[in-house]
């Protein structure tokens, strides 16, 4: 008989001087979160150890292009939904467009022990593509104690670990929790930004032809890449962009002698402000040279900067991909996709600058623009991969404004 989800699920949180020998024995993963309560559960994807920030993604669906994401770098996602690995892992569902960008999450815990794959789109199971991606995975975790503890303390510094002969090294994974770098400071997207700059090809997926080409002529997009995710790129070609992709390290000069129709300041993981520190000046010297800008989440956040506003750590953060956001100019309720742990601080937006989406979840901003200058943003995730499509129309907004280069 196939063991219950109440068999495999142990991991309830306990102190480490708790826990029995035979218990720690008989685990082959853990989670130690950086107060020193331990989660025993089972090991699946890589083995060894990860750190990072814990955070809960309440998305059913689309966990590969998740844990792909590279704005997930340096950090464990804990999944509330329980069935993780029906769908296996595909090719097609890659959202790192760079090699560098592979370096996406850390960690991924999870209740039910990952499935074999059930869909005719798997070309992998998920627990190979973890292992392949160096992803270390917990299951049989109490995922809804965890995600509670995030809703109440915010989100936690965690080891984890994956021993496959069950010796897991639980005062390793202690001293390792304990001494890991909190988020607020961090800059990460050097690690995830494409080494080079190039153009990029493809389009939207559509069934069965798979993913179409993108435009030879139309106007062309820089995107300032700090970990963007394919299908922002896909979106932009999709919409009649040539799209063009260059190192977030770029100057503005690098940026202007490529005599752009319109910027894309992309996703990526960190903390914006420790990012900005190397970025702003040359957002600063796009916004000022007139030429049309879309932000998307850290590039949001990071335009706000580069305006003189500010951005704030959030508790808990928005991973989901059913997070209902107004669209203030419209009335209209989008429900998207996000995946973000700072935001942007309203009452310290400039006056040039307007609001335009507002989560109907907390109410922090999503959306601003710019009223003397061709500048919008937005704080969610408009390409999706996963999630809902209701944004996608960000991308023809922001393509068709553009003057045919
Ligand atoms: N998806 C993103 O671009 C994330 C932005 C930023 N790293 C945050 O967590 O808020």
């Amino acid at each position: 008989m196939s063991e219950t989800i109440e068999n495999q699920v142990r991991g309830k949180s306990r102190f480490l001087k708790d826990l029995s020998r035979a218990e720690i024995e008989a685990a082959t993963g853990a989670v130690v979160l950086a107060d020193g309560s331990v989660f025993l559960g089972q090991g699946a994807g890589a083995t060894g150890t990860a750190t990072g920030e814990l955070c809960f993604n309440t998305a059913m669906t689309g966990h590969q292009e998740i844990l792909a994401d590279p704005s997930y770098a340096g950090q464990v996602v804990c999944f509330t939904f329980p069935h993780i690995g029906n769908v296996g892992a595909n090719q097609e569902d890659e959202e790192a467009a760079s090699d560098q960008a592979r370096r996406a999450a850390v960690g991924m815990v999870s209740r039910a022990k990952i499935t074999p794959p059930a869909s005719w789109r798997a070309e992998q199971g998920f627990e190979e593509w973890l292992a392949s991606r160096g992803i270390v995975a917990v299951t049989g975790i109490d995922t809804r104690t965890l995600t509670r503890r995030i809703r109440e303390e915010g989100m936690p510094m965690v080891a984890i670990g994956h021993a496959r002969d069950g010796r897991l090294d639980l005062d390793k994974l202690v001293a390792l929790a304990k001494e890991a770098p909190t988020m607020e400071g961090r800059e990460l997207t050097r690690e995830v930004t494409g080494a080079a700059a190039g153009g990029w090809q493809s389009a939207d997926w559509k069934w069965p032809e798979g993913y179409a080409e993108g435009p030879k002529s139309g106007p062309k997009v820089v995107v300032l890449d700090y970990g963007v995710k394919a299908n922002i790129l896909r979106r932009l070609a999709g919409a009649g962009a040539r799209v063009h992709v260059m190192p977030g390290s770029s100057s503005a000069e690098d940026v202007i002698r490529e005599k752009p129709d319109g910027v894309v300041v992309s996703n990526g993981p960190g903390d914006p402000a420790e990012t900005g520190k190397f970025a702003l000046a040359t957002i600063r010297g796009v916004i000022e040279a007139g030429i049309p800008v879309l932000g998307i989440c850290l590039g949001h956040q990071m335009i706000a900067l580069a305006i003189g506003a500010k951005t704030v750590k959030m508790t808990q953060g928005h991973h989901g991909a059913n997070h209902p956001v107004k669209n203030i100019e419209t009335g209209q309720v989008e429900i998207v996709s996000m995946n973000h742990g700072f935001a942007v601080d309203r009452d310290s937006l400039p006056d040039n600058a307007k609001e335009t989406h507002v989560s109907l979840f907390d109410g922090t901003n999503c959306g601003f623009m710019l009223t003397d200058k061709p500048v919008t943003s937005v704080q969610h995730h408009p390409e999706a991969s996963p999630g809902p499509q209701d944004s996608f129309a960000v991308f023809e907004k922001f393509v068709g404004s553009l003057a045919r280069g």
